[in-house]
């Protein structure tokens, strides 16, 4: 009797090895399946930081024009690099030494930048550069490659870079 009930209860335990064995086969089956599907989807979608570069000039040093002179510059980014204020992963702002009537990271935040992480500094004083100006540089998270960033400059800073 002990026998033929010992023979049972290792027949049946087989059994359930051979069950969670198929089980486990057709789990990885499945996880090599998905992750199959996901590289092909994703094959080529590489995100990068890169950076946008940006600058414009005011006329005074005059609070409401540095708001007006950041929301125009931000406005002209967006409008050419078709951005998207998720993807941004923080921004840098510099003015020159007689711009000091505002910070142009507040400016951003008028504009609606509220989430965005912003960041303000001084431009070192060169007497070669434009005066009263403000430059920017945004870290994006793209898929663009490097020709494809649009850097943006407006007024007294489009002469900066005329070879980009
Ligand atoms: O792109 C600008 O705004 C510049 O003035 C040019 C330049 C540069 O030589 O690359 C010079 C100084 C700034 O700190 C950033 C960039």
């Amino acid at each position: 009797m002990t026998v033929i009930l010992a023979g049972a209860i290792n027949r049946q335990n087989r059994i359930n090895n051979i069950t969670m064995y198929k089980a486990s086969r057709k789990n990885t089956n499945l996880c090599v399946y998905y992750m199959v599907v996901y590289l092909i989807l994703s094959w080529g979608v590489v995100i990068i930081l890169r950076g946008i570069r940006g600058a414009t000039t005011v006329t005074t040093n005059n609070r409401e024009e540095i708001f007006e002179c950041v929301a125009e510059l931000l406005a002209a980014i967006l409008r050419e690099n078709l951005l998207n204020t998720e993807d941004i992963g923080a921004v840098i702002f510099s003015s020159t030494p007689d711009l000091n009537a505002a910070f142009p990271a507040a400016g951003a935040r008028k504009f609606g930048w509220t989430q965005v992480p912003l960041f303000g500094t001084q431009e070192i004083e060169c007497p070669d550069a434009p005066a009263l100006c403000i430059r920017v540089l945004i870290l994006w998270n793209t898929d663009l490659r490097q020709q494809g960033i649009k850097n943006v400059y407006l007024h007294g800073a489009a002469s900066l870079r005329q070879d980009i």
